[in-house]
């Protein structure tokens, strides 16, 4: 298992905001959580990313606790929100910075990229600008590029598709689906699009109130059972 979830709480004062008992991920899967507001979606991937401590249970990545040990932040890409960029670089010197962190040369970020570039829309390279600068929606394509740069085995991303203009939604949804096609990647993605996240993944979480309430393999008519589900 890449990931896997046992008994896993977190609860700030008395409450209560993630209480999962089981959660499995197998290489090769593409999971899609949904969930409303406040459902837990980000303090999971938190945790699962050691970002934030459990208040009981444990994460572990190919049987080790991501606590304990380093060895899945080489395998793993993510980006949860612009708070993981670094703002005073440009796109360019970014994708450097963590292309040097896993020893990928010029050429290879160059081709690495090149995929991107639909997506990007010729917004992103070549601008003179620092990340800061980008709106939000851009912002969020550095972040995914960058997460996706060193083709990780799996790959955690919160609500990709918040923020992006149509045509960007649907470029990133083609780009995600061949991630994991041409490379087997894992897919980890959190989104409040029924429609897109059911399109991308083979399986789909739904998260309420912390809690795990469905866990469905994806079929022609998950995305009507989750539009009857969030109908209230
Ligand atoms: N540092 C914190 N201190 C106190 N409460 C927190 C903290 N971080 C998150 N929470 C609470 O935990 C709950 C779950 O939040 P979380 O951001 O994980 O939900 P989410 O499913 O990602 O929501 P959204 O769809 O709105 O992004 C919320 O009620 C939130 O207020």
């Amino acid at each position: 298992m890449i990931i896997e979830v046992k008994d896993l709480v977190k609860a700030y004062s008395d409450t209560t905001v993630v209480n999962i008992q089981s959660l499995h991920v197998a290489a090769g899967e593409t999971i899609g959580l949904v969930g409303n507001n406040g459902a837990g979606k980000t303090t999971l991937f938190r945790m699962l990313l050691d970002l934030v401590r459990p208040t009981d249970g444990v994460v572990t990545s190919k049987s080790i606790p991501v606590a304990h040990n380093d060895a899945w932040k080489y395998y793993t890409g993510s980006h949860l929100d612009e708070g993981f960029l670094i703002d005073y670089l440009t796109p360019e010197e970014y994708f450097k910075f963590i292309g040097d962190l896993h020893g990928l040369s010029t050429g290879d970020i160059q081709e690495r990229l090149q995929p991107f570039m639909d997506l990007f829309n010729g917004e992103i390279l070549q601008q003179r600008k620092y990340i800061r600068d980008f709106s939000k929606g851009n912002q969020k394509k550095v972040g995914i590029a960058a997460a996706a740069l060193s083709h990780p085995e799996l790959l955690i991303l919160d609500e990709p598709f918040a923020n992006l203009d149509p045509s960007s939604q649907i470029r990133l949804k083609n780009l995600l689906r061949s991630l994991h096609e041409q490379h087997g990647m894992t897919l980890l993605i959190s989104s409040h699009d029924l429609s897109h996240v059911t399109e991308v993944c083979e399986r789909i979480v739904i998260l309420e109130k912390g809690q795990i309430v469905q866990d469905m393999q994806t079929t022609q008519d998950t995305l009507q059972a989750l539009e009857a589900y969030f109908t209230v």
